[in-house]
């Protein structure tokens, strides 16, 4: 049988690199005046040489802390940036070149900025992007009635943007930027400021559409539950540098989060005892209850030291979840790079 050719990936970025150069100003009248006269300009490496693939139907979290270059990765993959080092080729494009044809099979959404108008209904921006990417009636309509029952914003349509609720307009949102079928979405904080049951929707018309289109997604989340929900592979940045890209599960095996135990006794106990142990961290003692995180390779020893505490009636060990795990992941980052 002759071996089927792999196929090539739909975003390719080598050592990809964004400097940003921009003037100080001090504030008021005089600082405006003299930065007329005498600019300072600084540069901020805001994304260094980050290196990877993305296959088509992919979808993959791009998580961070704030600053770390998400936003400013997902602005140069959608040609909103020029690089200013690196390779990127996006579905055979070079992004920034802005062409129509690439511009056509991508879609940026922003959590905090919209592209509807205000003051008309949502159906407007929907005809005007129609005109803008050259879809035919049909085509228009059926993506139109597809994406509206997926986020159930049949009745939305026609009602004045600026008289919908947050979570709706992010519906709303999600629509115009897909109603012209990209293959690839770019997706940066979509859920921001959206209660649960929004939340919740938002996810799983994201996890529906790459299920039924195949779209390709790159998501930006603080939100651990939206990467949770959707994403089996996570990059994460971290001071413009690429430190982990690979399934959900090897992170949390490679982060080695630590274990969150639970101990309950028959009777009121010193738990204080432990708290000078090594690999022990958060030791809260309430009556008869013992809770605590300890090193995952100290676990053995803390069981053992809890069961000589007093008669153990219940023993709860957990993982820490995702998100523990990655204000860990940060927090020692940056402690060892205040430390150097
Ligand atoms: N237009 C700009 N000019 C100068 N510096 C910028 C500009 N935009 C972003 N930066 C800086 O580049 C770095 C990366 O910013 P970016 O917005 O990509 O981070 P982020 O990971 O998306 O953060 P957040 O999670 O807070 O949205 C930050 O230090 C930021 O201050």
């Amino acid at each position: 049988m002759t071996p089927v050719p792999a196929l090539p990936p739909v975003i390719a970025a080598h050592d990809l690199t964004k400097t940003y150069t921009f003037h100080q100003q001090t504030a008021g009248l005089g600082g405006a005046l003299k930065s007329l006269v005498k600019r300072k300009y600084e540069t901020r490496l805001a994304v260094d040489r980050v290196t990877f693939d993305i296959n088509r139907g992919e979808v993959v979290g791009l998580l961070g802390p704030n600053g770390a270059g998400k936003t400013t990765t997902l602005k140069m993959l959608s040609g909103l940036l020029y690089a200013t080092g690196g390779e990127l080729e996006v579905l055979g494009h070079t992004p920034s070149d802005r062409r129509h044809d690439y511009l056509r099979r991508i879609a940026l959404v922003m959590g905090q900025k919209t592209m509807l108008w205000w003051d008309v209904p949502a159906m407007e921006s929907l005809l005007l992007h129609k005109d803008m990417y050259g879809l035919s009636t049909a085509e228009f309509d059926r993506n139109v009635a597809e994406l509206a029952e997926l986020l159930e914003v049949e009745h939305l349509l026609n009602v004045q943007v600026r008289k919908t609720s947050l979570g709706e307009r992010m519906k709303l949102e999600l629509m115009a930027a897909l109603v012209h079928g990209p293959e690839i979405l770019f997706l940066d904080e979509p859920t921001i400021g959206l209660d649960v049951v929004a939340k919740a929707r938002v996810r799983s018309f994201l996890a529906d559409v790459n299920r039924l289109r195949g779209t390709t997604i790159l998501i930006t989340s603080h939100d651990m539950d939206d990467i949770e929900a959707l994403c089996s592979r996570v990059m994460i940045i971290d001071h413009g540098r690429l430190q982990f890209d690979g399934g959900l599960d090897d992170l949390v095996r490679t982060a080695q989060p630590r274990k969150l135990v639970r101990a309950t006794y028959a009777t009121p106990v010193d738990g204080t005892r432990l708290a000078g142990l090594d690999g022990v961290t958060a030791v809260d003692v309430d009556g008869q209850t013992v809770k605590l995180e300890a090193d995952r390779e100290r676990a053995g020893v803390v069981m053992e030291q809890l069961t000589r505490l007093g008669p153990l009636v219940d023993l709860d060990v957990a993982d820490a979840d995702v998100e523990d795990i990655m204000r860990d992941l940060f927090l020692r980052r940056s402690t060892l790079g205040d430390a150097s």
